[in-house]
């Protein structure tokens, strides 16, 4: 990483009553990477995404934005920073199009300081990034698991990102979909330089994709690297399979 990173998390705890579930973790996300964030389930992946994004205010630590502050901002002040985000369990709004969702993405996105035409601008060209149709008459009905994560997608992708953090884009796909998916997330990074963080609980597809992982157990870092360093290690292997005594051989 040559230039500054463009997310900065320093120290970053999350405490829920006497339960630490992030643990004085510390990573950084250079301008267009790619980043894994990893970790079985329980590990602190989602709660560590929640503090970046706005969704839960860290315990302590440090969450920096292009070198600001934003620990501690609300989810819509992280959006207007330009942090995009999907979530695990798409909710889009079913009476909708795919266009309008993404639409009121857009303007959530700026605030609500855009016309109507430069939201629908933005929203057919997140959609198209997407590889859904833009078309007004085109509808949630119909649309499979795929589809709704492409949706989600879309969504996120029309808040015009600098950072876009996915959160298990792979939930619920068959093997075929997840490498399109995870395609798609390189290609929005290759096309438009959007730096990405992208949370899973399997390593699997992910690995093909991402520049660096950084793995996480119990709250904790347990492992930064590169992917195939990160298939290498063994305490990686541990948290994952278990001690190498109770692997099948
Ligand atoms: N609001 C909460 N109150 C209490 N404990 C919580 C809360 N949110 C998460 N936790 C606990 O924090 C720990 C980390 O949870 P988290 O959801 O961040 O893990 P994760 O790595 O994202 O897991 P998964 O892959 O299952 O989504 C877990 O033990 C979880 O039960």
């Amino acid at each position: 990483m040559s230039a500054a990173p463009l997310l900065e998390v320093a120290g970053l705890t999350k405490r829920f009553g006497g339960f630490t579930a992030v643990d004085n973790v510390s990573f950084a996300v250079g301008r267009g990477e790619i980043l894994g964030l990893l970790g079985p389930n329980g590990s602190g992946k989602s709660t560590s995404f929640n503090c970046i994004a706005g969704m839960l205010k860290p315990s302590s630590g440090s969450v920096r934005l292009a070198g600001e502050e934003i620990g501690g901002l609300t989810a819509d002040e992280t959006c207007r920073r330009g942090i995009g985000r999907t979530f695990q369990i798409p909710r889009p709004f079913r009476g909708l199009s795919l266009l309008e969702n993404a639409v009121l993405a857009a303007h959530y996105g700026a605030g609500g300081h855009i016309s109507r035409d430069e939201a629908e601008t933005r929203a057919r060209d997140a959609l198209r990034l997407a590889q859904l149709p833009d078309d007004p008459h085109a509808t949630t009905q119909g649309l499979g698991a795929a589809g709704l994560k492409k949706l989600e997608l879309a969504r996120a992708l029309a808040t015009q990102p600098r950072l876009l953090l996915a959160d298990e884009s792979l939930g619920g796909l068959d093997t075929a979909e997840m490498h399109q998916a995870a395609a798609m997330l390189k290609r929005i990074r290759d096309e438009r330089g959007i730096t990405i963080v992208w949370v899973e609980h399997i390593m699997g597809v992910l690995l093909s994709v991402v520049d660096r992982v950084v793995v996480l157990d119990h709250g904790a870092v347990i492992f930064q690297g590169t992917p195939e360093a990160a298939q290498a290690d063994e305490r990686v292997a541990e948290v994952y399979l278990g001690p190498p005594e109770s692997r099948a051989a």
